[in-house]
């Protein structure tokens, strides 16, 4: 297959790695990093830098959402300049499909002096919204009727805070938005998870360590409670990471091609969950070495199937479950039946796929079942799902003819992948 056709071309021909795929690919920053720095240096007490910011249209959303309730965020370099001000109502928020926009920015607008209106894609009016208007409602903010987009807060100016309970067993992202803006409310916020347990942990973890590093008190010594003492947040410069859950399909190629992928600036110490891939791709068959030059995976081409709960990392799952599609030996991830909720239902997305290409895949209550099957070409649909389009091309390296529908999608958080993928392929 012609792995040159313009990424523009929709659907879109995966290159096919017919040898082995040697390579180093310096990837774009965290998603996850860069809104959660953005929210607290639009809520600090002078302006701060996000160095080597994320450019994508998830943190554009973002930095636009900021700067129309009053705090301009400068994307015009590499380097974020957020300058806070008095947040300002009478403004309209686009957020995309983003669910840290959707979830983030809302307790941001309950500081704000009027009426702030919040919509999305079409899709993210399905994704779940209803446990952090209904906690702004406890904490004394103004919310519109309805449990999603679209939806209306009104901000008074200043908001009381205090005691929330919520049941975050669809999304972390319930407590990291209660958490983020909790320090300029009067009495902070204390958030009290009551349900099944809660998805992606570390991503809750990442905002606490992200609040501790603007000065902000957090006690979170007791599981599923978290408690932000009011007072002010400190403006800093930070530096993003590379975003680690990108790095998922780039390394993935390393291995199944038998060459080795490395991605620089891996770091050392991080509260990005992407962190597990060494693990996991480790067990999966690959040889992983993290050094200065970065984190190198390669592999011989064959790929166990793993038993695996990605509970505390579902955005890994698209990627992970194309790769068990190709091991040799059956494959079970489990602990994911949140992900449903995600930019699309990405257990039904998954099966219905990779089933379509000659796959042997069953959706179970929290996760999905894939065992060994010979593979075929043919379309991918990707939802709308930038994790989508990454299980599609993982699939397309392995299986010639895989057709890639809306590969621009990825742009949520990595504008210029194909591009960036295609370019690996000689
Ligand atoms: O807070 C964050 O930055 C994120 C939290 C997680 O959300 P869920 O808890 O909804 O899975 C993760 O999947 C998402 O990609 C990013
Ligand atoms: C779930 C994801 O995104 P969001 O931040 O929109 O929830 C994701 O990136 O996999």
């Amino acid at each position: 297959m012609d792995s040159l056709l313009p990424v523009t071309t929709d659907p879109w021909p995966a290159p096919y790695a017919a040898a082995p795929v040697r390579a180093t690919v310096a990837l774009p920053g965290s998603k996850s990093l860069t809104n959660r720095e953005l929210v607290l240096a639009a809520l600090a007490d002078g302006p701060s830098v996000v160095r080597a910011a994320l450019r994508s249209r998830d943190t554009e959303l973002m930095a636009a959402a900021l700067t129309s309730l009053g705090s301009p965020v400068d994307t015009s370099g590499a380097d974020w300049t957020v300058t806070p001000g008095p947040f300002r109502g009478g403004v309209a928020v686009d957020c995309g499909l983003a669910g840290t926009v959707m979830r983030f920015v809302p307790p941001v607008a309950a500081l704000s002096d009027g009426e702030v209106a919040f919509d999305g894609d079409p899709h993210a009016r399905t994704r779940p919204m209803g446990e952090v208007l209904a906690g702004l409602r406890s904490l004394g903010v103004g919310v519109s009727a309805g449990d999603t987009l679209p939806f209306t807060v009104r901000g008074t100016g200043s908001v009381r805070g205090g005691r929330v309970t919520i049941d975050a067993s669809a999304s972390s992202q319930f407590v990291s938005a209660l958490l983020l803006a909790g320090a300029s409310y009067d009495e902070g916020v204390d958030v009290l998870h009551d349900g099944k347990p809660v998805p992606s942990l570390p991503h809750i973890e990442m905002t606490v360590a992200c609040l501790r590093g603007h000065g902000v008190e957090v006690d979170d010594a007791e599981p599923d409670r978290w408690r932000v003492l009011p007072g002010t947040v400190r403006a800093r410069d930070t530096t993003v990471e590379p975003d680690l859950s990108n790095a998922a399909p780039f390394l993935m190629l390393g291995m199944l091609s038998g060459g080795a992928v490395t991605v620089p600036g891996w770091p050392g110490a991080t509260t990005q969950p992407g962190d597990v891939l060494r693990d996991l791709l480790a067990r999966m068959g690959a040889e992983v070495v993290l050094d200065d030059d970065g984190l190198t995976v390669g592999g011989t081409g064959t790929i166990s199937g793993v038993d695996v709960d990605l509970h505390d990392v579902g955005e890994l799952a698209p990627a992970v479950a194309a790769l068990c599609a190709l091991a040799d030996s059956p494959s079970v991830l489990r602990g994911i039946a949140h992900i449903r909720g995600h930019e699309t239902d990405r257990l039904a997305a998954l099966a219905t796929e990779l089933n379509a290409l000659g796959g042997d895949v069953t959706e179970t209550e929290d996760g999905l079942a894939i065992r060994p099957a010979p593979l075929h070409g043919g379309r991918f649909a990707t939802y709308a799902d930038h994790r989508m389009a990454h299980a599609g091309v993982v699939l397309g390296a392995a299986v010639d003819g895989v057709l890639v529908e809306d590969v621009a999608t990825t742009s949520k958080t990595f504008p210029g992948f194909a591009e960036v993928w295609a370019g690996l392929f000689g």
